[in-house]
């Protein structure tokens, strides 16, 4: 790829990794990592075996009910480099120190680095300081404060994804830069809706690589959804009205369409997902009734230019974070909270089939505060 290209989608979209391997911890070992990623990642091709290796085998306990507490302890070891990177920084400040300039401005820097964004960052801050000045704070009050902070900022985000039975089907389009996580999050849902009694058509509308439909056709057949899928290289929004067609004619409850990330440029991008769109309102002129945006929280801030991108000429109507387990800059969620007060339905913290929720603030806030459930 040249430094041209690599150069142009770094900055409309940011680096990407395609496999999870553990990034080094801390901001700047991730930023200065991410361009060599990104050039990797955009200029692979496919392997065989490729679409077996990106779908994790079902775990010994897949398809059971998993209780609550159950997803709390992912949710707490999928968040533990973002949340250990904020209380050891936290840890380190405040033991026996006292409240002032110089341990306010530190914190800061902790909360900033780890992607809470400046306006999290001071509007804590200025809490702690208020009636505090001078006088030693305990390191779980600090964290009590950062836990209450943070769950401000995200409640008026966290919505669940509402599916409208009514429509048959409820049409969910998925978008985002490749390696985001768009099939994965797609192959998770499916299981969720299946487990709910819908029924689910999976269509793979990411024609460019033969390994993201194969990837896509493994997903579906474990959580038994049908998968409508074209030979590499076929139009897409000709696949998309095949599968809009089969799906009203088969009664499906929702259809879960995917779609290409890995475009040239974003104008190309942006006209095809157009084009996919224009088909789909010709079967039903009120869909697609969710367009989710998947985030890949180890881009850090380049997250928060692609939910402006998308945003504007896609018609985002709800984020999906995924890879909160990667990155010790999970606090990007609080971030682009903050700045785009779009809806967040899910948050992913690992590659299974289990590893994908519904998002809660209150849960994520103290996840990354480490304050006891
Ligand atoms: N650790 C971790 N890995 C994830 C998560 N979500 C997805 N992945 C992995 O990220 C990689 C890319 O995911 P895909 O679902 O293929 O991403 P995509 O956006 O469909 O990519 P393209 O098909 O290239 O457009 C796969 O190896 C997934 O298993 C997550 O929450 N945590």
């Amino acid at each position: 790829m040249s430094e041209k290209k690599r150069g142009l989608l770094g900055r409309l979209f940011g680096a990407k990794e395609d496999a999870p391997a553990p990034a080094p911890a801390g901001d700047e070992a991730e930023a200065t990592a991410a361009p060599e990623v990104e050039a990797t990642a955009l200029e692979q091709d496919d392997q065989p075996g490729e679409a077996a290796a990106m779908v994790p085998s079902p775990r010994q306990d897949e398809g059971a009910p998993q209780p609550k507490q159950s997803w709390l302890k992912r949710l707490r070891s999928g968040l533990s480099r973002s949340s250990s990177a904020l209380t050891g920084g936290i840890s380190a400040i405040f033991t026996k120190r006292k409240l002032d300039a110089d341990t306010l401005e530190e914190l800061e820097d902790i909360l900033i680095q780890a992607d809470l964004g400046v306006e999290t960052a001071m509007a804590i801050t200025g809490r702690l300081a208020q009636g505090r000045y001078d006088k030693e704070i305990s390191v779980e009050d600090v964290r009590t404060i950062l836990a209450e902070e943070v769950e401000k900022v995200l409640e008026p985000t966290a919505r669940p994804l509402e599916i409208d039975l009514a429509k048959k089907p409820h049409v969910i389009l998925v978008v985002g830069v490749n390696g985001t996580g768009k099939t994965t999050t797609i192959g998770k849902l499916s299981a969720k809706f299946a487990a709910e009694g819908r029924k689910v058509m999976l269509a793979a509308g990411d024609t460019f690589r033969a390994a993201a439909v194969e990837q896509l056709k493994i997903w579906g057949a474990r959580t038994g959804a049908e998968v409508i899928a074209r030979d590499t290289g076929a139009d897409a929004a000709g696949l998309v009205f095949d599968a809009m067609k089969e799906a009203a004619d088969k009664g499906v409850d929702v259809l879960l369409i995917d779609t290409a990330g890995r475009l040239q440029n974003r104008a190309e991008l942006m006209a095809e997902l157009e084009k996919v769109v224009r088909v789909i309102r010709k079967y039903d002129a009120e869909a697609p009734h969710s367009v989710l945006l998947t985030l890949d929280a180890t881009t850090g801030q380049n997250a928060m230019n692609q939910v402006e991108i998308f945003g504007k000429t896609a018609g985002v109507t709800g984020l999906v974070m995924t890879k909160l387990d990667g990155t010790a800059r999970g606090g990007i969620l609080v971030a682009i909270a903050a700045r785009h007060k779009m809806p967040v339905h899910f948050i992913g913290v690992g590659e299974g089939v289990d590893d994908l929720e519904p998002f809660t603030a209150r849960d994520f806030a103290r996840a990354i505060a480490e304050i006891d459930a």
